[in-house]
């Protein structure tokens, strides 16, 4: 409200003045240049100017002069640095880009959330720190804590750690000044935002981090990244890295958009010792030495001397919980491999996808192709032409070599569908409607082949596929060159049972556990006397007050056998040779026959993981429970 009075008294001010002509009338020319809120600006300015000129007996024109040349050499000033930096930028400086879609961002993003110059930055962007279930050693410095519950006893609770748990503070989308060895370097971080966001929903923005040193070599960045990726893993020469495939975009409810699939880091797990699969020797050390040769340096060159593709595949069959992915996983973790794990059930998993999934592989790796057989992907009989079997027997014909095998495959489906409706059904099978009414893509037989093939397929990879049903798999997807070895994984021997025993209760080398060893062999002649299969937990036994309880092998008293064996094996622990005897005997009651699955024993075991008497004096029982189960088609178990 004040400034029109104002302006008001500016123009009486400048008409009556001799020597403000001139502002007056610049003010005039120049208000429709600026705009009303400008030209309100300028009346101030003018009236304040021609205060201060009366004041100190100066003309208002010098002032305003003077203002506008300090205007003027500032915004020269700026324009000036501006264009410097621009030309330093461009020539004086060096560039690394990142983008979010490669894993090196990630191990960026956590080094320079660790850098204390960047954590102090005006400008941050807070992450929950969501650890994985192998991650969880330190747990921000806080103990679970113990909570009564309902008078059944103290259970642990973590909902303080959920709570404490700081965020993680990484530099925001803008621009950031860091130091590593002493060298200054700038970071610019950049959100490419998804325009289609609204439309497909789970295509995330894209970002880039651009790395910059002063100097016209990009060395210090080289070397800053060097660092950077070595940090990241440093912890991970125990662990095994599983990727899978991740989808950006596309989905089910928008089918015109074809989901885009790379690769994932999903989990770091600690590599599985070898030891730890039981497996006959002999099968796991011919794989091994199958898969080293082929891993190893010399190998390529002997390959492509005689034309053959580098690359190897393994069929893992059996039954469900035998081993097949506990072993591909040990395998990975022998040669210090990433394992990538597809499931070729993924809804929005697309033929064009699996390709370049496969053609995206690292050079040396573990693929595992999971239960094959629950893909559909056989080829109904009646659809195998005479000419798809002449096609595939000159494939067979190239016996491993698999030469040429990616266009040869193409070739097929092209023959195969040049060749009308019948061969058209090999591709068809796992094309199903989803519940919604959209067709599910699914994978073709011949997709899959295509991308196990591929051109580009990565020599030095390592293919699993694993299977319950062998029988039901299409002889085109096993036969060499894409399989070079089967391995038959079977439910537990008793040998195997034995071993699955011990390695569930052998000491893991801690100090903690020799002492108990120790402790044990001092105790164990005045205690143990294991009697010979069958009647082992007929003796005398010393409870926890030191009164002995009579053991009896049948009627009301076996019950408290395993109650006696539970108060023994925390009393006392285990003796290796104890142990072993213990493992015999308990073998001796898993059938002969094969029928329960290494996965079973090793439940049954667990549930019992720091008793392994109590483990032996229940195995009968559960045994015998599980035998009735198999009979009569039931999963329903009465011994757990
Ligand atoms: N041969 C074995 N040696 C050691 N552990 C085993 C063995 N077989 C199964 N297990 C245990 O059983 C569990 C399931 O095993 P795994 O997933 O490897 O079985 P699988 O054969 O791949 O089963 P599926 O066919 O259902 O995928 C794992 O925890 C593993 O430790």
């Amino acid at each position: 409200m004040a400034l029109p009075a104002l302006a008001t008294d500016a123009d009486e001010v400048g008409s009556n003045a001799t020597t403000s002509a001139l502002p007056a009338s610049i003010m005039e020319s120049l208000a429709p240049l600026f705009g009303g809120q400008f030209s309100h600006l300028l009346k101030v300015f003018m009236v304040a100017g021609k205060m201060i000129g009366d004041r100190l007996n100066l003309d208002p024109t010098y002032i305003l002069t003077s203002f506008g040349i300090i205007w003027a050499v500032h915004r020269g000033g700026r324009q000036l640095s501006r264009t410097a930096s621009g030309l330093v930028d461009q020539y004086l400086r060096s560039y690394v880009s990142i983008s979010s879609h490669d894993e090196l961002y990630l191990h960026m993003i956590r080094f320079l959330g660790a850098q204390p110059k960047l954590a102090g930055s005006l400008s941050l962007t807070a992450e929950t720190i969501s650890k994985t279930a192998w991650e969880e050693q330190d747990d921000y410095g806080l103990a679970p804590t113990m909570m009564p519950v309902d008078g059944y006893g103290d259970y642990l609770n973590f909902s303080n750690q959920k709570a404490k748990a700081p965020p993680r503070f990484v530099p925001a989308p803008s621009l950031h000044d860091f130091q590593y060895c002493g060298k200054n370097f700038r970071l610019q971080r950049s959100k490419e935002s998804n325009s289609n966001a609204l439309i497909i929903p789970h295509f995330k923005d894209r970002e880039t981090l651009v790395i910059s040193c002063f100097g016209r070599s990009p060395e210090p960045i080289k070397s800053l990244l060097r660092h950077v990726k070595e940090q990241f893993y440093l912890d991970h020469h125990a662990k095994t890295v599983v990727k899978r495939p991740t989808s950006h975009g596309g989905g089910h409810m928008h089918e015109s958009f074809s989901a885009r699939h790379s690769w994932m880091l999903v989990a770091n797990r600690p590599v599985r010792p070898m030891k730890t699969v039981v497996l006959d020797d002999d099968r796991k050390k011919q794989l091994l030495d199958d898969i080293n040769e082929c891993l190893h340096p010399d190998t390529p060159r002997w390959y492509a001397s005689r034309g053959i593709p580098l690359r190897r595949g393994y069929l893992f069959y059996g039954p469900p919980g035998t081993g097949k992915t506990s072993l591909s996983f040990a395998l990975a973790g022998v040669f210090g491999l990433d394992i990538y794990v597809i499931s070729l059930l993924e809804p929005s998993l697309t033929e064009d996808n699996l390709a370049t999934l496969f053609n995206s592989l690292p050079r040396r790796c573990v693929v595992l192709l999971e239960d094959i057989d629950t893909a559909g992907l056989s080829r109904p009989p009646d659809a195998i032409t005479p000419k798809c079997r002449t096609t595939r027997s000159v494939n067979e014909g190239q016996g491993s070599s698999g030469e040429n095998k990616g266009g040869s495959s193409k070739n097929n489906e092209s023959t195969e569908e040049s060749n009308g409706d019948s061969a058209r059904e090999v591709r068809s099978v796992p094309k199903s409607q989803g519940a919604n009414g959209t067709v599910k893509q699914g994978i073709s037989l011949s997709g899959l082949l295509n991308a196990i093939d591929g051109v580009a397929s990565q020599e030095g990879r390592v293919l699993i596929m694993t299977t319950n049903k062998p029988e039901t798999l299409d002889e085109a997807l096993i036969r060499p060159g894409r399989v070079d070895m089967q391995i038959a994984f079977t439910n537990a021997s008793q040998k195997q049972a034995e071993e699955l025993f011990k390695r569930m209760y052998e000491a893991d080398g801690t100090e903690e556990q020799k002492q108990l060893a120790a402790q044990c062999l001092k105790a164990d002649g005045a205690t143990t006397k294991t009697q010979p299969s069958g009647h082992h937990l007929q003796k005398q036994s010393p409870d926890i007050d030191g009164k002995s309880t009579k053991l009896k092998e049948n009627g009301k008293e076996v019950a408290s056998s395993s109650e006696a064996a539970v108060v023994k094996d925390e009393k006392q622990g285990i003796t290796p040779a104890e142990l072993s005897t213990i493992a015999k005997e308990f073998a001796d009651k898993i059938p002969s026959s094969m029928i329960i699955s290494p996965a079973e024993i090793q439940g049954f075991l667990l549930k019992r993981k720091r008793s392994p008497r109590r483990a032996l004096a229940e195995v009968g029982d559960w045994v015998a429970d599980i035998i009735i189960q198999k009979k009569n088609r039931t999963k329903i178990s009465q011994v757990q």
